[in-house]
């Protein structure tokens, strides 16, 4: 195997080739870049440079040996260099948003004063590096989405029964026949080692251990087979949120992997085809440059002073090589005609689209906008529920809806439930409970869940899931004054 010196590195990133060291050893992923998500990341800062600190976080471990072919990978640094990189490394010194961080982990609460979901997110958006809370945190362009998703429950009012026998109220249900101890699960969401060293796996753990399914994201930062082996028992359901790419052969390939790493459905994304402009994720590396320097801006890329707008934030690598060709009819019979697995259709935004779903065999569709991160102004799932119960009702007996966004407390989920859906996502809190307080904080929130799910159901008159009906909510034309956020 070849070794290379720190300066052959950097020599050899010129404008046709792109060479980077990961953990000592150099690649060549000039061609890398174009098709793996999360490549952009690494030429734009880190060309010829030391990529592994912004590499690993986002990267699973098996993404190098699985999507670049062997020749790209040239060798390993020299012994002398990789002393000069450790001692480089050891003498940098804290970043001032790394300092931030340390103390505001030195302050946090502990779990137990984690009363609610809110709770949790303001903690979280304080004790996570900067870069991560803005990818995170992010939303499409004026964040109208995002906010509205959340709103729209408070819009929806409750027509509570009494002298109904509630004792031994049971908040469980099912989700394509796997059983669940509340009508939550973990939304497939990207990254989630940005926010703590075990990210998914602590989602896999905490959703074996609190009995609900979790969906893995095409995106996660650990392998497909790394989140399967956290699994409490082989028995436990993992759900896999696809992202199809162009190439038939390659997506083929990632659903028999996941198949055979024992996955149980299909979760197809259809809202999130290309990348959309999340200003806060790319802003993030303007403001820790002018943060580390206070207040001054010291350099500047070549798109800076050509007035170009760079709009790849963490978030801009991702969403790469996807088929924009999708269609009801060649997509989902291409999807069977690869696996066993249910599908179910994720980034429903429409009654039409709900229907076309159904007509086109699909097991589940999850109505969401994506937590409101790529079309601003696409309406909030829980009207779109609303409309497919006056329009369409039919829908809901001819397959499993889902929804997510916005869900913040017990009342939306039952809320979402009365009026059709089966289970409810969530995706930034699963986040931000894990990256504030690991595997228990993920816990904790099922458990807030839990809790708030049940005293509503007692509250409401009833006594298991499927006594939850139309009837026990009503809409209404305004807004409540002081609505939760
Ligand atoms: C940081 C982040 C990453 C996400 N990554 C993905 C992804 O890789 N695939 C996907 O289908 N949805 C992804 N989503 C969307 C979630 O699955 C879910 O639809 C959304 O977060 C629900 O809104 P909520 O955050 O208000 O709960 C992501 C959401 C967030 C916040």
């Amino acid at each position: 195997m070849s070794t290379f010196t720190l300066a052959q590195v950097a020599e050899c990133n010129t404008t046709s080739s792109c060479w980077v060291i990961i953990r000592n050893k150099v690649y060549d992923v000039t061609d890398f870049i174009f098709n793996h998500p999360g490549g952009p990341q690494v030429i734009m800062d880190y060309a010829g440079k030391d990529a592994t600190a912004a590499f690993v976080p986002i990267h699973p471990s098996d993404t190098l040996d699985k999507y670049l072919p062997c020749e790209k990978h040239l060798g390993t640094l020299d012994e002398a260099s990789i002393r000069e990189l450790r001692a480089a490394n050891q003498s940098k010194g804290k970043s001032r948003d790394e300092l931030r961080v340390e103390e505001a982990v030195k302050n946090k609460p502990p779990l137990g004063r984690m009363i609610n979901i809110q709770d949790i997110e303001e903690i979280a958006k304080k004790i996570l590096p900067y870069k991560a809370m803005a990818y995170y945190a992010s939303a499409a362009d004026d964040s109208i989405s995002c906010v509205e998703n959340a709103r729209a429950f408070s819009r929806f009012f409750f027509r509570p029964r009494v002298m109904k026998a509630v004792s031994g109220v049971d908040p469980s249900t099912t989700m394509l026949g796997y059983k669940s101890s509340i009508p939550v699960y973990i939304s497939g969401s990207a990254l989630a080692r940005l926010g703590h060293p075990l990210g998914e796996v602590n989602l896999t753990r905490a959703a074996y251990k609190s009995g609900i399914l979790q969906m893995v994201s095409s995106n996660s930062s650990l392998s497909y087979a790394q989140i399967a082996a956290a699994r409490g028992s082989s028995e436990q359901p993992l759900l896999f949120q696809l992202y199809k790419h162009k190439n038939d052969d390659i997506a083929a390939r990632r659903i028999r992997e996941v198949e055979e790493l024992g996955y149980k459905a299909i979760c197809l994304t259809v809202d999130a085809l290309v990348p959309s402009n999340r200003e806060l994720d790319t802003r993030a590396s303007h403001y820790l440059e002018e943060y580390e320097n206070e207040g001054k801006i010291t350099r500047g890329n070549a798109a800076d002073k050509s007035g170009d707008v760079s709009t790849l934030g963490t978030a801009g690598g991702l969403i790469v090589n996807n088929d924009l060709d999708m269609t009801w009819e060649k997509t989902i019979p291409w999807i069977r005609s690869v696996t066993k697995l249910p599908i179910v259709v994720k980034g429903i935004q429409c009654v039409a689209d709900a229907v076309l779903a159904v007509e086109a065999g699909c097991e589940g569709i999850v109505l969401s906008n994506h937590g409101g991160r790529q079309l601003d102004y696409s309406l909030p799932p829980m009207e779109v529920l609303y409309k497919i119960r006056c329009e369409r009702p039919d829908v809901f007996a001819k397959t499993e809806v889902y929804i997510d966004g916005g869900v913040r407390r017990g009342t939306d989920i039952l809320k979402a439930l009365c009026l059709g859906a089966r289970m409810v996502g969530l995706g930034r809190a699963f986040l931000y409970a894990q990256s504030a307080y690991g595997e228990a904080g993920a816990i904790h929130l099922v458990r807030i869940l839990e809790r708030e799910i049940k005293f509503a159901m007692t509250s409401l008159g009833v006594r298991t899931i499927d006594q939850l009906a139309p009837e026990l909510v009503e809409r209404v034309d305004w807004q409540p004054l002081g609505s939760k956020l």
